[in-house]
């Protein structure tokens, strides 16, 4: 498949002749900017002068990295991703091989779940949240049980249905579940992850789909709920489905997500390139691409390459004590196919990289896509500094409120 690979491992980048003359680069996303012509084809840009990696992490707790969700009193707190769905339907071995990088037939000795067991996720400046595997055999609905409070700092509830059994219990906890949740917090998104589908044969895998998709919508419309949403998935830890179904669950948690199709948008048209993904590095998530509809084949091969640049780096590559990663925002690698696709793999920070799919002969142009990809860097840099102040703000006026309350009923007391 690939014809020439080149992987710069961390602290190896050749950042060589920063040919281009210090311009103003302008930060705002209409303003990704554009060269043309001949003499800038040549141009090797160096990212180095603007560390994302400063404002990726550091600068942040974790309640600040946080999309989202205000809850308590004064802070912001991770929106939650549930894992709910009877027992043996894949819930843990869903949560380990996209988050915990486990084989898939090493999950075949994953023992059941006993407990509730939560995980902080929160790998990237943009992806940050809670996941809760809950055991299948759990009632939740037991009065002691505080599903409330559980529910309203829900983001998703993915529900999973082993697709190889029969699932007619399923769809009645899916329903109990979903009416339950959508009462108390109406905002959640309903994820249905049909899973196992790699037994089932693509005639067989549609069918199923269309039969559970019916089934629940007709349990909801009797009901009277035909208002809440349910998104179905085909799913399966043998192929990259799972990555891909969980990558749209996280989209749907970003609220910076169209901003960032948008600078993807730009991006590209600006660049010659066909197809271009913002990827979560560690977990293969990826968390934004630009408005042209992905195909699987696109999305495996960002997959593997991620893969491959990973373990190169690993191997050759220096650790990044700090990060106690192999790779790092300087890390790139390119792979030319012999159907002249070239696959341009590039970090935007120590966990988030660029994959653009292109042609051999847009490619020829690198200088250009360099520049441009420089200008979609800052321009993040801004979103995410927008949402920064945003967050420190709330937290002022939260601190604020407090305070006043304090105040006012000071003021009662005394008066009393
Ligand atoms: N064929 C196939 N098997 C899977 C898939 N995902 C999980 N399994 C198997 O399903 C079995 C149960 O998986 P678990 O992850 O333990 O299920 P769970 O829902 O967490 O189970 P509880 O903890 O009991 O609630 C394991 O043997 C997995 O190997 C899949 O996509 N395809």
């Amino acid at each position: 498949m690939a014809l020439t690979y080149q992987v710069n491992a961390v602290g190896k980048l050749d950042t060589t002749s920063s040919l281009n003359p210090k311009q103003n680069v302008s930060m705002t996303s209409e303003k990704v900017s554009v060269l043309c012509g001949e003499e800038d084809e040549a141009l090797e840009y160096d990212d180095d002068e603007y560390d994302l990696e400063a404002f990726s992490d550091a600068d942040l707790s974790c309640e600040d990295r946080a999309p989202g969700f205000s809850d308590s009193m004064n802070g912001v707190v991770k929106p939650r991703i549930l894992l709910m769905g009877l027992r043996r339907s894949g819930k843990s071995s869903i949560q380990k091989v996209v988050f915990h990088k486990m084989s898939p037939s090493e999950t075949l000795f994953l023992e059941s779940t006993n407990k509730i067991c939560r995980e902080d996720v929160s790998s990237s400046s943009f992806v940050s949240f809670q996941i809760w595997d809950f055991p299948g055999q759990i009632d939740f609905f037991d009065p002691t049980f505080d599903y409330e409070m559980i529910f309203r700092g829900t983001g998703a509830l993915i529900f999973v249905i082993d697709s190889q059994d029969n699932y007619v219990e399923a769809l009645s906890r899916l329903h109990l579940t979903v009416t339950r949740a959508y009462k108390v917090n109406p905002d959640i998104s309903f994820e249905v992850f049909i899973h196992k589908v790699d037994g089932l044969s693509d005639d067989h895998k549609i069918e199923k789909q269309r039969d559970i998709h019916k089934r629940t919508n007709t349990d909801l419309t009797d009901a009277g709920l035909e208002q809440i949403h349910l998104s179905f998935y085909l799913t399966s830890i043998y192929d990259h489905s799972i990555f891909e179904a969980f990558s749209k669950v996280v989209q749907k948690l970003i609220p910076q997500l169209p901003t960032l199709e948008n600078l993807l948008n730009i991006f590209i048209s600006n660049s010659g390139i066909e197809k271009a993904f913002l990827f979560d590095v560690g977990s293969k998530i990826y968390i934004a691409t630009d408005s042209s509809p992905v195909d699987m084949q696109t999305y495996e091969l960002c997959c593997d390459m991620i893969d491959v640049v990973i373990d190169i780096s690993c191997i050759y590559g220096m650790p990044n004590v700090e990060a106690g990663l192999p790779h790092d925002k300087d890390s790139m690698a390119i792979i030319h196919l012999n159907n002249t696709t070239v696959i341009y793999l590039k970090e935007v920070t120590k966990f988030l990289a660029m994959v653009c799919f292109l042609r051999k002969e847009s490619f020829a142009r690198k200088g250009l896509i360099d520049y441009n990809f420089h200008c979609f860097k800052k321009a993040i840099q801004e979103v995410f500094d927008v949402r920064v102040k945003v967050q420190q703000t709330r937290k002022l006026l939260n601190q604020r409120r407090w305070s006043k309350l304090t105040l006012t009923s000071g003021v009662c007391s005394s008066t009393h």
